[in-house]
């Protein structure tokens, strides 16, 4: 079965097919983890995405039940140098190719990916579409150049919960499987932008009985909520445009402890008042390196955004404490006068390195220590 990559600049790319037969439309990205494969595909923030892996050999350990980091898969596309459709791992349960097909995923290898990718770096990520089975090129072409652009999209609301619910698993680990959570010690809200399961995992193992919201959820209801904390889900999409969590974070600034990772850093810098721009072709990886300003530390992290704070209309209270390393950007900043820090990396991996990890501990002994506070006064 051939398999199709037209971008809407014309370029095209031919290989073969595998996964689902079928066209779908979506941003062309890149992303360099060697592993890792299952989180992309099911990390909601790739909602109208079509991936493509600079790893040159993928599906080698097939897929699981446990890598999930959401119900679903979200990625539009995925574009692979070489399949490897007879993973060997122990944890195999299937393979990448029937994973795609059962998610309706069109799946494209044997296409020159890093002539793809330098062609990304150039020029930029663009719309463009994949497609499997026999099509004509100059038609795919038509249809390439009419995708929309990822700026200006609210795709929020196609990967939100559609009413609240409570979290309880825990972390993952190799021999033991998912970990019983901890009794917990402080009640947060969580906001669900789109959120990837290990955030959630990752709350319950620092100690937070967690109650997941969707997205439009009115501060008011959180703040009745008797809550200790909030926290900002990932999510896919424009962060400029979803303009009604700008207006419910800008009203819970403050009133609660809040953190934050990439959508959810970006809205909060909005509702603070800063501005968000598109990057040329985005960070998605697992090794990129990011500094705190404060320490002089370097966290090695995973990455997957396309948007990034402006710092050039930074409000006086924000404060910048991480940069990336590769090209300077804004990775963290926290309030000067509020417990409020963000993140626009994933230190929860899932998958990458666990390096940043800490700062679900930071977030737990910001709320420890504001509600001690809120007991003595
Ligand atoms: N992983 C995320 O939360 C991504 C945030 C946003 N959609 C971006 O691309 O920048």
């Amino acid at each position: 079965m051939n398999g199709y990559i037209v971008l809407a600049d014309g370029r095209y790319f031919v290989g073969q097919g595998f996964g689902y037969e079928g066209i779908s439309e979506g941003e062309i990205v890149f992303n360099t983890s060697m592993t890792g494969y299952q989180e992309v595909l099911t990390d909601p923030s790739y909602q109208d995405q079509i991936v493509t892996m600079t790893q040159p050999m993928i599906g080698n350990y097939g897929v699981n039940d446990e890598d999930m980091e959401s119900s679903a898969a979200y990625v539009q596309g995925f574009i692979v140098r070489e399949y490897v459709e007879t993973p060997s791992n122990f944890r195999a349960c299937d393979t990448l190719g029937n994973f795609l097909q059962r998610y309706k995923i069109p799946g494209v290898q044997g296409v020159d990916t890093r002539a793809l990718v330098r062609h990304i770096r150039e020029k930029g990520a663009m719309p463009g579409l994949i497609a499997v089975g026999d099509y004509d090129i100059a038609t795919l072409q038509k249809q390439a150049a009419q995708v929309s652009h990822m700026s200006g999209k609210d795709l929020v609301a196609k990967v939100t919960c559609t009413k609240p619910y409570q979290w309880q698993q825990g972390v993952w680990k190799l021999e033991e499987g998912f970990q019983d959570s901890r009794r917990p010690e402080f009640r947060i809200a969580v906001y669900d932008f789109g959120i990837k399961y290990n955030m959630l995992r990752l709350l319950t193992h620092y100690g937070f009985e967690v109650t997941v919201f969707p997205a439009t959820t009115p501060a008011q209801e959180i703040l009745e909520g008797d809550f200790d904390g909030v926290f900002l889900s990932n999510g896919p999409g424009d962060p400029s445009a979803v303009t009604y969590a700008h207006k419910n974070i800008a009203q819970l600034i403050g009133k609660l402890p809040m953190f934050g990772i990439c959508l959810g850093h970006q809205l909060v810098c909005t509702a603070l008042g800063a501005s968000t721009y598109k990057l040329k072709f985005g960070h998605r990886g697992v090794n990129q390196p990011v500094k705190d300003l404060k320490t002089g530390k370097i966290e090695i992290t995973s990455q997957n955004h396309g948007f990034a704070v402006s710092t050039e209309n930074l409000p006086d209270q924000v404060q910048v404490t991480h940069i990336n390393l590769n090209d300077e950007t804004v990775e963290g900043i926290s309030h000067k006068k509020y417990p409020l820090f963000t993140v626009q990396y994933h230190p929860e991996a899932s998958a990458g390195p666990h390096d940043s990890e800490c700062h679900f501990e930071r977030f737990a002994e910001m709320v420890a220590a504001y509600k001690k506070e809120k007991l003595v006064n």
